[in-house]
């Protein structure tokens, strides 16, 4: 079958930098040996059956690693109730990312009105209103409304598999704006949740170096918007709250790009939540995300885009 393509342009005309290059470089490969479709906006692909076999031996390799967890599988859609989202405060840290979902609830004339614009070639979004729902960019966040106010004793350890929606177009494929997160999350006391992130550490990077990626573990520094953000950042990297997995996919000398998380949320949702434990302290909570599509892409990049071909240790740890 051949599919045609609509093709993604670069929305910039500024030279491009040695990472530039690799990113369309590593994009390019994916598109022509057909592991992703371009869709023609930046960071949204379809996907083949080629990418759906690794995607889904990753996915099936992180879930046996964190099996002695026994965690409560839970499975949310794409969107959530703003209600919400606006416990999250996410829209306070990351405004730029955040993307709502809107419908037509206007009668016939305010729907000729939409479509005379729409003839007349013009935008025609503007006639849809607020429908009180957003996509979900992170996939815990559903998680701490439905834990009940108090956490049994032990904690709560949940398995929690979703689409993120992130408004951060680019050409990067590794910077996708829809993908999935499948996280292993922790509700409990400030050192159970500690423990939980610090001491599951080790094994993730061990699977991740099992599939032939030279891991590096390193404190996080997210982008939190705006001049507050800078401060929000600075205290994330100081109280070591966030730790990422990083890889080279662009080669030794270009940065490394970030394809898993270990987070501490401290008491952020705990408080947010009303979430306590069995003595009346505020929950804490962490988790463990496995970015799925970058560990997936990573291993195209550096295995090359024939999964039968890949090293026989690459392909038993993957179950391939
Ligand atoms: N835009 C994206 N496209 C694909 N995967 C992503 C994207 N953003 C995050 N991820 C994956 O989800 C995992 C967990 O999300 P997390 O919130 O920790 O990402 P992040 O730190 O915000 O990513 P980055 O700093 O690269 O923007 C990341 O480690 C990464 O593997
Ligand atoms: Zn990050």
């Amino acid at each position: 079958m051949t599919i045609t393509q609509p093709t993604t342009q670069p929305d910039t005309d500024q030279a491009p930098t040695a990472l530039d290059a690799a990113r369309a470089d590593l994009r390019g490969r994916l598109l022509a040996d057909g592991v992703l479709l371009d869709l023609g906006s930046p960071g949204l692909y379809g996907r083949t059956g080629v990418f759906e076999r690794v995607y889904a031996a990753v996915d099936a390799a992180a879930v046996r690693s964190q099996a002695d967890l026994d965690a409560d599988v839970l499975r949310f859609p794409p969107v959530e109730p703003l209600a919400a989202f606006e416990r999250t405060d996410y829209i306070a840290s990351f405004p730029d990312l955040a993307a709502a979902v809107s419908g037509f609830t206007g009668d016939d004339r305010a729907h000729r009105a939409l479509l005379a614009a729409r003839d007349r070639g013009e935008r025609w979004e503007s006639f849809l209103e607020p429908a009180d729902l957003m996509l979900t960019p992170a996939v815990c966040h559903p998680v701490y409304g439905l834990i009940g106010d108090v956490v049994p004793a032990g904690g709560r350890n949940l398995d929690v598999l979703g689409d993120s929606f992130r408004r951060e177009p680019s050409l990067d494929p590794m910077r996708l704006q829809a993908f999935h997160m499948h996280e292993f999350v922790h509700v409990g006391t400030p050192a159970s949740a500690r423990a939980h992130r610090d001491d599951r550490i080790p094994g993730m990077r061990a699977l991740l170096e099992s599939f032939g990626l030279g891991i590096d573990v390193v404190p996080a520094n997210d982008p939190f918007f705006g001049r507050v953000g800078q401060v929000l950042a600075r205290n994330q990297v100081e109280q070591s709250l966030k730790f990422e997995f990083v890889t080279h996919v662009y080669g030794p000398d270009l940065p490394e790009t970030a394809i898993s998380s270990a987070n501490l949320h401290e008491d952020h949702f705990g408080t947010s939540f009303g979430l306590r434990t069995e003595d009346g302290a505020v929950a804490h909570s962490a988790c463990l995300a496995f970015g799925l599509e970058r560990i997936t892409i990573a291993l195209f990049a550096l295995h090359g885009t024939a999964p039968d071909r890949w090293d026989g240790d690459v392909r038993a740890a993957l179950g391939l």
